[in-house]
């Protein structure tokens, strides 16, 4: 299996099976939001998107990376989310790195979307599908950023079924740029949890699939069997 490591600038054409991986902290909360029950996540452009959408549909909540804003029930804190009902909601969600990377490859014919909470889910989808290669979008700081890169190339061996030891890509990642800034109270809208929730190894049974639907790119969970293990899903 190739696997090929991009950061978002670097993606000139869609790929087939992209793997758009945000450590911390898009992909966590995103997990963390189907945890606490939402039906699905649109993936918004922008935060006026996000606003736009929630204007619309006053059912949605809105969620953005940053400090509290007007308009917006929710920031992109896992620590935060984890004690929120979203039973049935739908959120309409912003982030400077995750978001955005999924949106650059919204053409590819499967998109998943990754962290280290649901990262054998998705390598056991990635193992049922059958693909000359992967690639697995860095989000982070022009694709340097090493909580990324270390999921994704966690995720990349296991989903060639290889045994592979966790910790030294969960040591990379606790000491990371993004981790410092978390824990330094650099980074906006953050719970002193938050780091180590995001470095919760498959935390979650479900992958997390991105899809367009109609104009708007969703984000749904997505169980996956280990039987299926093998066999190719559509
Ligand atoms: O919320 C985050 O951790 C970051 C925002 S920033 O890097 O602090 O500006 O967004 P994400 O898209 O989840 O990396
Ligand atoms: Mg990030």
């Amino acid at each position: 299996m190739d696997a090929r490591f991009l950061g978002i600038a670097d993606l000139v054409e869609a790929p087939s099976v992209a793997v758009v991986v945000d450590v911390m902290r898009a992909f966590t909360v995103a997990a963390w939001a189907f945890a606490q029950g939402a039906e699905k996540i649109v993936l918004a452009e922008s935060p006026d998107e996000a606003l736009a959408l929630k204007a619309r549909h006053p059912d949605w909540v809105a969620l953005k990376d940053g400090p509290p804003a007007p308009g917006f029930d929710y920031v992109n804190s896992p620590g935060l989310l984890r004690s929120v009902d979203l039973g049935g909601r739908t959120v309409a969600q912003k982030t400077t790195a995750g978001t955005v990377g999924a949106l650059a490859v919204k053409e590819a014919s499967l998109v998943l979307c990754a962290g280290f909470v649901v990262a054998e889910a998705t390598a056991r989808l990635l193992r049922t599908r059958r693909s000359d290669g992967f690639t697995f979008v860095v989000t982070g700081d022009d694709g340097q950023a090493d909580e990324d890169l270390a999921c994704a190339q966690y995720i990349a061996r296991r989903a060639t079924g290889a045994e592979t030891d966790a910790a030294e890509f969960l040591r990379r990642a606790a000491a990371s740029r993004a981790a410092a800034e978390l824990a330094e109270g650099v980074r906006q809208g953050v719970h002193p949890d938050d780091v180590a929730l995001c470095l919760e190894l498959d935390r979650f049974p479900f992958a997390m699939v991105a899809a367009l639907e109609g104009s708007l790119m969703v984000l749904r969970p997505c169980a996956v069997p280990s039987a299926h293990d093998g066999q190719p899903v559509a």
